[in-house]
């Protein structure tokens, strides 16, 4: 897992970096700079092109005339470096860095005002006005000069941070930062970049290492963790020698209705392909056909009105919801459910289902699972502004009711019950299409009934789905919930 720091903890790694390793300030900012270029000329080159560098006067803006300097000597010539004069402060490393500039060849233009940029003719543009030290949204002349920058629509590189873009916190609806192509961020990504409003701020965004002092970086205490593919061969357990279906459990997937079976039949896919030893679909009887057609290796519980699960306590996973329906029978069974004290896990209309009863929310076994969409979260736990601010109650909502809470999008956040947050970063927006999250609710159930821990099975649920998706995107506008589910199995070979 990679720990993600706030931006006080990064100047903090910062700091302990330059105090204990042999390296200066100012090497630091060169070793960034370096990072930055390097990554950039894979993006970018052609050195015909003709780069303007716009830089403020903290240490981003010195990262900026590092980047300059540097840009230079790989050959580009038509370089011009904006000098954001806009307050009287100024750090000591952009004062070095101003300097080593002067003896260059660089075209320098000071801008005491916005207006005083008359027009942007470079092909490109690295933004280095305002980096993690922002501290209050744009205003004045930053915020004229930004929006002049945007409304050129060149390809814009942003430096660490897009300029207006804050790191971590609750993001203001209407931005007026720097819209950039890319990022190039410095040793961690932000933790904003995974919140969905980031995508006004930045196509996309790359980290690149810059010597800063790893194990201190891994030792913070820290909210937030990005999955790595490491963590998930380290948790997948392979399967045993002698092993029989009794060895990985039985899961047992309450799904569908008359116009929805499809979703408890992908459910119930995705089930099977990941591994459970036997896997039972409680259906409407109208779905029997389907399901003895379409899945010969799934058993099926008639679900009527009036039933009720008799020993749940044979399931090993117990997953309730994936086009199930709003009505009064499956309310009753969600709460007769709930009664057990089984843990279970919540999608869908089950979902919806404790929307409309939130006293049953405080008697969910501990250790249960819910895997809501935003709109599925909303409902449950109230309208929300930002993604920041539907985080935080998503973060004190798994602590508060001892369960994991799986918030899906295109970074998945799985929080758990210790109020820690692991973000997913697999799956792609060929996914984006119905069905996909009915076919993760199979999956979980499924590594819940071969008992790996719920946070584990949530994590490496989330992670196998999207990386399935990852890899049938290579070749594909869209992939659909059929092709994600017997894809799993797959997927999990390659990583064992
Ligand atoms: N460990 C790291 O992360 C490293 C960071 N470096 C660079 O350092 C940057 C952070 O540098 P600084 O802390 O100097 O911060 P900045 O360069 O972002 O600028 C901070 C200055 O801008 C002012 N400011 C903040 N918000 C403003 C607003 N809305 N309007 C006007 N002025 C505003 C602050 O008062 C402060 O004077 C990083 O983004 C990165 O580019 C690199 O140089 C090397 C190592
Ligand atoms: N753009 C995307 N990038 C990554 N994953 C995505 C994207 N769009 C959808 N997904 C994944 O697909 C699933 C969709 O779940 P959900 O909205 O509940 O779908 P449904 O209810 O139609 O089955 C989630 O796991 C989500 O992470």
């Amino acid at each position: 897992m990679q720990t993600l720091l706030t931006s006080a903890q990064m100047r903090k790694a910062d700091e302990f970096t330059i105090e204990h390793l042999p390296i200066a300030s100012i090497d630091l900012m060169e070793k960034a700079a370096r990072a930055f270029v390097h990554c950039f000329l894979r993006n970018e080159f052609d050195t015909n092109k003709s780069i303007a560098i716009f830089c403020g006067k903290g240490n981003n803006g010195g990262d900026g005339l590092a980047i300059a300097h540097l840009l230079l000597h790989n050959g580009y010539s038509n370089i011009k470096v904006y000098l954001v004069n806009f307050s009287d402060k100024q750090s000591l490393d952009y004062a070095i860095n101003l300097q080593r500039l002067e003896e260059s060849r660089c075209k320098k233009i000071v801008l005491n005002t916005a207006a005083d940029l008359k027009s942007i003719k470079s092909d490109i543009i690295i933004d280095a006005i305002l980096g993690s030290g922002l501290n209050k949204p744009l205003e004045g002349e930053y915020a004229v000069l930004v929006d002049h920058i945007n409304q050129s629509k060149k390809r814009v590189y942003a430096v660490d941070v897009p300029t207006g873009f804050f790191a971590e916190g609750k993001l203001p609806k209407e931005y007026n930062g720097i819209k950039a192509l890319k990022t190039i961020c410095f040793q961690r990504p932000k933790i904003n970049f995974f919140m969905p409003e980031s995508a006004l701020a930045t196509a996309q965004f790359e980290v690149v290492a810059i010597g800063l002092d790893e194990a201190f970086i891994q030792k913070q205490t820290a909210d937030f963790y990005l999955i790595e593919e490491d963590d998930i061969k380290q948790i997948l357990q392979p399967r045993k020698l002698f092993s029989h279906k009794g060895t990985y459990g039985h899961a047992l997937i309450i799904a569908g209705n008359t116009d929805t079976m499809g979703a408890a039949l992908l459910s119930a896919m995705a089930c099977l392909h990941t591994g459970a030893g036997l896997t039972t679909a409680c259906i409407p009887p109208s779905g029997l056909v389907a399901l003895n057609t379409r899945l010969p290796e799934v058993m099926s519980l008639p679900r009527d009105e009036y039933t009720k699960i008799e020993n749940p306590e044979k399931y090993q996973a117990i997953a309730i919801g994936p086009g199930l329906g709003v009505s009064n029978e499956n309310e009753r069974l969600l709460e007769h459910l709930i009664t057990t004290n089984q843990p279970l896990i919540i999608d869908a209309d089950g979902l919806n289902i404790l929307a409309e009863r939130q006293d049953l929310l405080s008697k969910l076994p501990a250790h249960s699972l819910l895997t809501p969409h935003m709109k599925e979260f909303d409902r449950l736990f109230g309208a929300h502004e930002s993604w920041w601010e539907r985080l935080q109650t998503a973060k004190e909502q798994a602590v508060k009711l001892k369960i994991v809470i799986v918030l899906k999008n295109q970074y998945t956040f799985v929080c758990s019950s210790e109020g820690k947050v692991y973000i997913n970063p697999t799956g792609n927006p060929a996914m984006a299409q119905g069905g996909m999250g009915d076919v993760l609710t199979g999956v979980i159930a499924a590594f819940l009934a071969q008992k790996y821990a719920t946070i584990d099975a949530a994590i490496l649920g989330c992670y196998v789905h999207g990386k399935t998706g990852d890899q049938l995107a290579k070749d594909k506008y869209v992939v659909t919930a059929s092709e994600v589910a017997p894809g799993i199995a797959s997927t999990i070979h390659e990583l064992m």
